[in-house]
């Protein structure tokens, strides 16, 4: 059981007037301070399925990086199994599998040595090594190129290999971040297929996405942000019936479209900057 409560998290601005152009009127900035995650809270069960969304710039990163252990809440609480992830120190942390925008493998060693490598990082054995990755190849599809070396691999290959580092060491609970972004059908279809898997097997998946097909399809928790704030969390057909849910959807559609909006912007001012 994973148990997030008022998770908080700001970052300080090099500088704010900059900041402030680049982001517009969010209210998150605040001063010398970005309040990129303001109030979040959610739980997710064991064998919970949980999906994280949110417009662009919403916060879902920053949570689920405070959810690995990577960066450290300024407020709230993140239990896993009752144990602060915080305050209990890297035997919790280990409990986290975490895949990354940045979950990186090495380029010149091949899909087994690197797992072979992270696992023994974690401690595994060398027959605990060998287990893991003959069971995570089959689930992901990846035993035609094991032993190709990374930097040969076609971008959903090599998404398959970071999922399968990112829980060599069998964690009790997964977090992936975006795993499907960018990703061909084929590829799509194996990951989302390992996380029924996993959710087969008990263990806790929470999965950012921006694919909200992908939730129904797979998830029982839902857990809405907007603007660093949660706004809906609990199961996922409790969502349509809630009573905020249409004002949500209506406001996620909006930052969805503004942001898309202003990343176009910006795509024109680098082409002209280029040309210029
Ligand atoms: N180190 C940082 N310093 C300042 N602001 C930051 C920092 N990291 C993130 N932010 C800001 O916090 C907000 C939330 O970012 P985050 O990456 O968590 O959003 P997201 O929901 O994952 O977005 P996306 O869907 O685009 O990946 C954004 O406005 C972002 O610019």
């Amino acid at each position: 059981m994973i148990e997030v409560n008022q998770l908080g998290k700001r970052f300080a601005l090099g500088d704010p007037k900059a900041a402030a152009q680049e982001h517009g009127a969010d209210p998150r900035q605040r001063g010398r301070f970005f309040y990129s995650v303001e109030s979040v809270s959610f739980s997710c069960p064991p064998g919970a399925v949980l999906g994280l969304v949110g417009p662009n710039g919403a916060g879902k990163t920053t949570t689920l990086r405070m959810l690995s252990g990577v960066l450290t809440p300024d407020s709230g609480s993140i239990r896993i199994d009752g144990q602060d992830l915080h305050q209990g120190g890297n035997a919790v942390r280990a409990q986290v599998g975490f895949l990354s925008g940045t979950t990186a493998l090495y380029e010149r060693l091949s899909v087994a040595e690197n797992l072979t490598y992270f696992g023994r990082l974690y401690g595994l054995s060398p027959a605990q090594c060998q287990e893991r990755i003959e069971l995570l190849s089959e689930q992901l599809g990846m035993t035609a190129y094991l032993k190709r070396r990374v930097k040969e691999l076609s971008t959903g290959m090599r998404q398959r290999a970071n999922i399968a580092r990112a829980v060599v060491h069998d964690p009790k609970v997964i977090i992936l971040d975006e795993p499907t972004t960018g990703l061909d059908i084929m590829s799509t279809e194996t990951v989302l297929g390992f996380i029924a898997e996993q959710k087969a097997a008990g263990r806790p998946v929470i999965f950012s996405t921006h694919h909200l097909d992908e939730v129904s399809l797979l998830c029982d928790q839902l857990a809405v942000i907007l603007l660093g704030n949660s706004v809906y969390s609990g199961a996922l057909e409790g969502f349509a019936g809630s009573r905020d849910s249409d004002a949500i959807r209506k406001e996620f559609m909006r930052r969805h479209h503004e942001t898309e909006g202003q990343q176009a912007m910006e795509e024109v001012q680098h082409a002209q900057a280029d040309l210029a």
